[in-house]
């Protein structure tokens, strides 16, 4: 692990780290805004098309309501060190999701950067966002050349915005650095109450973006998962080379459904029995 010293803050790098860049676009199409990224933290256990369509919700929304051009957008995997029911390692859950935004985008980039360390807060994460974007890389630049720097805002749905006013779960020091220094687009999820969700949010209300679903969609990691241990097919509810890794890799199924594909698998290669002859 190697450290970096920030503006402010001391960052630690997993080994071999570099920072992805090779999608975000540095010139901006149009001066007049305000550059922003879009980083959606979670376990994406395994990623779906809807933490996919997130980030296209969220462009639109930006494109219709907002004066922000968004310049890039990032997924960041969390830790293993994380505890949540059913999280696959950190190498299978980065990997899963590269092959998704490969697969599916031209814009949407993974950063490993949390995923393989310890444990990151939330508030550290866009810190680190913020100090490799603007920092590091310098910004991005307008059509005529000017510097500008990039807005770092978190991408999450409601359940996630909901867990912001359970006692104990964030710090308050971390919601104000969040919400107030960088602000949020929120997914309207089926199952949260979103006013309920962001009551005791209001005093940072005007970083706050709630973007509706126009068309419900509510496929979540935990059904998949569901889905995969009693043999169900998943193919359309994740992109498809996604569905192609966790089948050749065997991933999320129990050891007794791992058994039974494996006698199927056999039975399949073994040579078909000759007719006896009456
Ligand atoms: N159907 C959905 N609608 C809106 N937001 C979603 C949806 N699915 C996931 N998200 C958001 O995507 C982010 C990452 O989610 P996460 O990886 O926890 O997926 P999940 O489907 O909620 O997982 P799990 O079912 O394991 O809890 C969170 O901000 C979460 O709120
Ligand atoms: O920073 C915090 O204090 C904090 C508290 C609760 C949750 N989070 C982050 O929120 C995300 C939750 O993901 P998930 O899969 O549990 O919905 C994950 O990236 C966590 O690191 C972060």
């Amino acid at each position: 692990m190697s450290s970096t010293q920030g503006s402010e803050k001391q960052f630690t790098n997993p080994a071999n780290y570099s920072f992805p860049h090779h999608r975000l676009n540095r010139i901006m199409r149009d001066s007049s805004k305000t550059p922003v990224v879009l980083v959606a933290c979670g376990s994406f256990s395994p990623v779906t098309y809807l933490h996919l369509r997130m980030f296209e919700m969220a462009r639109d929304y930006c494109r219709h309501n907002t004066d922000f051009e968004i310049v890039g957008g990032y997924l960041s995997p969390v830790s293993d060190q994380y505890v949540k029911p059913g999280l696959l390692s950190a190498e299978h859950r980065v990997k899963m999701c590269t092959l998704a935004a490969e697969d599916t985008s031209s814009w949407l980039m993974i950063d490993p950067w949390e995923a393989f360390q310890s444990y990151q807060r939330t508030a550290v994460v866009l810190d680190h966002f913020d100090y490799e974007l603007n920092t590091v890389l310098g910004g991005v630049q307008t059509q005529d050349g000017k510097h500008r720097n990039v807005r770092v805002m978190l991408l999450a749905g409601s359940d996630l915005i909901g867990t912001m006013s359970e006692p104990g779960v964030w710090s308050h020091e971390d919601l104000d650095h969040i919400l107030g220094r960088y602000g949020c687009f929120i997914i309207e999820r089926a199952g949260t109450d979103i006013d309920q969700a962001t009551d005791n949010l209001a005093r940072w209300k005007h970083n706050i973006h709630i973007i509706s679903q126009l068309i419900q969609n509510d496929v979540s990691s935990t059904k998949v998962r569901l889905f995969l241990r009693r043999g169900l097919s998943v193919r359309y509810l994740l992109p498809s080379a996604v569905v192609d890794y966790i089948e050749q890799n065997n991933l999320y199924v129990d050891e007794a459904t791992i058994a039974e594909k494996e006698r199927e698998r056999e039975s399949l290669t073994r040579e078909p029995k000759k007719k006896v002859a009456a």
